[in-house]
């Protein structure tokens, strides 16, 4: 599962915990966006605190595990390569590639996108306020999951940190810990 994870939240962790049990997965590696290239238009932390994030989100599941792949990588971060670097590390493993349903609409649009299917089985979730559809995307490489609605987003949790208000319970709490401890999210 790709993502900026700014921070990341239970709306990822839910998706990907369905994910994997309905579709019977090992292992979910969360892979943090390096320089989240669609982004550009907002301030976005530190690569190396949204790894770390991850990490703690995930520490006490033990089918989830984090890679650095594109926090390593210089550059944007597009999703061709990941993939790439993913199958060059497990050349023996099926990659499922999980998104969110607003996600799995511009997929079509991401870079070297008619290569992506080749790659990876792609599985798009449920996300409140976003339809999700697999219109125009190849039948046989997508599935598309009903996941409980957990309407959190990180622009949400960023907000509600700069003013103040509380983000228990909608990030795990050590990443709630880790904002408090590096002051995240309190500039725009
Ligand atoms: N609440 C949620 N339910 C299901 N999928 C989600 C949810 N939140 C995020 N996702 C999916 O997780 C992936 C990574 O999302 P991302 O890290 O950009 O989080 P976000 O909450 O959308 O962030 P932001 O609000 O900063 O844009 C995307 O595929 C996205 O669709
Ligand atoms: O490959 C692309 O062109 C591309 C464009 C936008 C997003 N993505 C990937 O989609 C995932 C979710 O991205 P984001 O920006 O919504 O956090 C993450 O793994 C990104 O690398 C990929």
């Amino acid at each position: 599962m790709g993502g900026t994870f700014d921070p990341i939240h239970h709306g990822h962790l839910v998706a990907a915990s369905e994910a994997a049990a309905l579709l019977d997965l090992d292992e979910v590696v969360f892979v943090p966006t390096g320089q989240p290239y669609r982004k550009d238009d907002r301030r976005v932390s530190e690569a190396e605190h949204r790894y770390l994030m991850t990490v703690i989100a995930t520490a006490s599941n033990p089918s989830f595990t984090v890679s650095r792949v594109d926090v390593d990588r210089d550059g944007p971060t597009y999703t061709y390569d990941t993939l790439v670097d993913l199958d060059a590390q497990r050349p023996d493993d099926d990659l499922f590639f999980i998104t969110g349903a607003d996600a799995l609409a511009q997929i079509l649009s991401w870079k070297d996108a008619e290569k992506l299917f080749d790659l990876a089985h792609f599985v798009g979730v449920t996300r409140p306020g976003h339809a999700l559809s697999d219109a125009g995307l190849p039948e046989d490489r997508v599935t598309l999951l009903n996941v409980p609605a957990m309407a959190i987003s990180s622009t949400d949790c960023r907000q509600r940190t700069r003013s103040g208000q509380p983000v228990w319970y909608l990030v795990p709490d050590g990443v709630v810990q880790y904002i408090g401890k590096y002051d995240l999210y309190k500039e725009q």
